[in-house]
């Protein structure tokens, strides 16, 4: 019998195709990954920008995690635009019930999507209270720069890394695709071991949707079975090749490719083709 590996993204809808749930879904598919689907909220999305948000009524986002939970069996969850509060707390209710998250036998990675890369707001004002109080349910959480900044009150990665495992993630990836220079270095911190992951900055203006393609490539290898450490290495391997094949659609910034993945069945170790490093021998790194 041939049963795939299942994966579910709780996330937005971008009619535009490039970020949110279609970004995921891609991104499952390349890994060999089936993707199922919680939606939270349509928005209204071109490659210039975002005019509109329509929210799923928080009940209904939490019976379509029911609904897949209780048939498909996901072994691996990510999270992308939540859009509101009440929609958070309805998901975090929904996960506990069904073991998603620390605590529970699924992997969870929360990607705290606050805006676009337009300067949109994805994410209520008022709710990032309630997405801080998901991640004491998060394996990891996967801020850029600009959501480090405005939910832990820092760019700088090893003190946002800190920060954000003080509110409760077993571990913190914070990006660094924000950044200047010619590097785009992640930093990965379980508070005791960290791993910078480095990468050539590829010179494009073409990124939409590389953060959630990062989070769903980190999902679809835990869903795989992979340790959280060897997923990030393979997503971030995985990311980079998806931003060296963006391309240009549109009038605004095009979105990443979706190349096939290098490797979508095997289980190798590859954290070892990362920079690895005990926190305590990094000059700066966290725990
Ligand atoms: N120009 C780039 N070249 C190479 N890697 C990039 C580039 N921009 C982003 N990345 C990588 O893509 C991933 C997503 O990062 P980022 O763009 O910061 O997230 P988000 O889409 O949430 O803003 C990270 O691994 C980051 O280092
Ligand atoms: C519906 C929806 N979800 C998420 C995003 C943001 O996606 P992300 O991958 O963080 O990418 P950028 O917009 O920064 O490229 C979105 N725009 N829409």
């Amino acid at each position: 019998m041939n049963r795939p590996t299942v994966a579910m993204t709780v996330a937005g809808s971008d009619s535009g195709g490039g970020a949110g749930l279609q970004a995921d879904l891609h991104t499952f598919a390349a890994f060999g990954v089936h993707g199922t689907t919680a939606v939270t909220a349509v928005t209204v999305q071109n490659t210039v920008g975002v005019t509109g948000v329509h929210e799923i009524p928080p009940q209904i986002v939490a019976d379509q995690i029911a609904s897949v939970v209780g048939d498909l069996r996901p072994t691996a969850v990510k999270t992308g635009m939540l859009a509101s509060a009440p929609i958070i707390e309805a998901i975090a209710t929904a996960f506990r019930e069904h073991g998603i998250g620390r605590g529970g036998t699924i992997p969870l990675v929360v990607d705290p999507v606050c805006a676009s890369m337009h300067g949109d707001p994805l994410l209520r004002a008022d709710a990032l209270a309630a997405l801080r109080d998901l991640f004491a349910l998060a394996t990891v959480v996967t801020p850029n720069l600009d959501e480090a900044a405005l939910l832990v009150g820092t760019r700088d990665q090893p003190d946002a890394a800190r920060a954000l495992l003080a509110l409760g993630a077993e571990h913190a990836l914070v990006k660094g695709g924000h950044g200047t220079g010619p590097r785009s270095r992640d930093l990965l911190t379980d508070g005791v071991t960290s791993w910078w992951l480095d990468a050539e900055r590829i010179e494009t203006g073409n990124t939409h949707g590389s953060g959630d393609t990062l989070a769903a490539a980190i999902a679809a290898r835990l869903a795989g079975g992979d340790t959280l450490p060897d997923a990030v290495a393979v997503a971030k391997r995985y990311v980079t090749r998806a931003v060296a094949t963006s391309y240009s659609v549109g009038a605004g910034h095009g979105p990443v490719g979706h190349p096939t993945a290098d490797d979508p069945a095997g289980h190798p170790s590859p954290v070892a083709a990362a920079e690895s490093t005990s926190a305590g021998a990094v000059a700066g790194a966290p725990s």
